[in-house]
């Protein structure tokens, strides 16, 4: 017999320092003594919403004005099965404090692995570490200068997280292109994962590595050296596949219809919404999406958009 699911609605609030705010779980209640998002579980037939609202009302003395979703999650303790819906607090009102004698701590998202969490946490650390844009470079750069002018636009413009792609490069062309836009990325503290074959993006300056569909059938198990691993999926065998390599974050795509796959039939905001239910991890819309999709992706349950055009600044 399956077990009941105990729905819960938790949330990020972040401070003006990009802080997030985490409390301690009582001694006494399960996994009684970890840190924890504020939050509880839903009353019956409450909205998440509504949910959200009167938890960190109840717990922190705060109101909501604005939020969004971050991800949701499955988790099986053995003794019960949670869904852990955590949303964004965009806006609030009022100063948290811990109401019902719980310490609370603001903690940047790098270092709240540093702390202990509840096990369904772990995708939400990552989460809020990851960015809502990701951008695929593109088109393959004939003028390397016009390239990296294209790069230094989309950084300045608050882009964090950067996929070097560049199929008709070759290794050595590849080489030198990354060395540029790795060093472009870190004076703008941006992410830089490269989309080349695992052996050659080891040995090159990045801070991970984008597996393409390919390259997620072949390797056997996440590739060690690269402390970001992403994957390109297209359908429930390749999410599973990026799963069970215990990778980072995913991206799914078609959502629309694209020029760099025109064959291709577009999935649309609700199949990608049921596909990526199951999916415990952060999953970025990928396919003729730009920034006005953002909150149609949230709304779906993604971590954001991916995109070339839509993000590469033309001219
Ligand atoms: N609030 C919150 N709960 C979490 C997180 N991660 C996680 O696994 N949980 C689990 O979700 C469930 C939430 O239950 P809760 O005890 O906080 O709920 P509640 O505030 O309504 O308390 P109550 O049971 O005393 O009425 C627990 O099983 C808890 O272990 C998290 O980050 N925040």
């Amino acid at each position: 017999m399956s077990k009941p699911v105990i729905e819960v609605v938790a949330g990020a609030i972040r401070d003006d320092q990009g802080r997030v705010l985490i409390a301690r779980r009582p001694d006494h209640a399960h996994q009684g003594g970890l840190w924890e998002f504020p939050g509880g579980k839903l009353e019956p037939g409450e909205s998440p919403l509504t949910g959200l609202r009167r938890e960190l009302d109840e717990e922190l003395g705060i109101q909501v004005l604005a939020s969004r979703p971050l991800i949701c999650i499955h988790h099986d303790y053995g003794d019960r099965v949670v869904r852990l819906d955590v949303h964004r607090v965009e806006r609030y009102a009022g100063r948290p404090v811990g109401r019902e004698g719980q310490p609370l701590a603001w903690q940047h998202p790098d270092d709240l692995g540093a702390r202990r969490f509840p096990a369904a946490d772990r995708p939400v650390l990552t989460a809020l570490r990851l960015p809502d844009r990701l951008l695929i470079t593109g088109p393959d750069p004939l003028d390397p200068v016009a390239f990296v002018a294209r790069l230094e636009r989309a950084l300045a413009g608050g882009i964090r997280l950067v996929q070097l792609r560049a199929p008709g490069l070759d290794a050595r062309a590849y080489a030198d292109l990354a060395d540029v836009a790795y060093r472009r990325c870190r004076d703008h503290g941006a992410t830089l994962v490269l989309n080349a074959p695992p052996d050659l993006a080891g040995s090159l300056p990045g801070d991970g590595l984008h597996l393409s569909a390919h390259w997620l059938r072949k390797v056997t198990s996440r590739p060690a050296a690269h402390p970001w691993v992403g994957a390109s999926c297209h359908g429930p065998d390749e999410l599973a596949r990026a799963e069970a390599l215990d990778l980072d974050y995913v991206l799914l795509s078609p959502v629309k219809p694209t020029a760099t796959h025109p064959g291709a039939t577009p999935l649309g905001w609700s199949a990608f919404a049921a596909l990526i239910k199951p999916v415990n991890r952060p999953v970025y819309a990928l396919g003729g999406l730009g920034p006005n999709d953002l909150a149609a992706a949230w709304q779906a349950g993604a971590q954001g958009i991916a995109a070339i055009r839509g993000l590469w600044s033309f001219d």
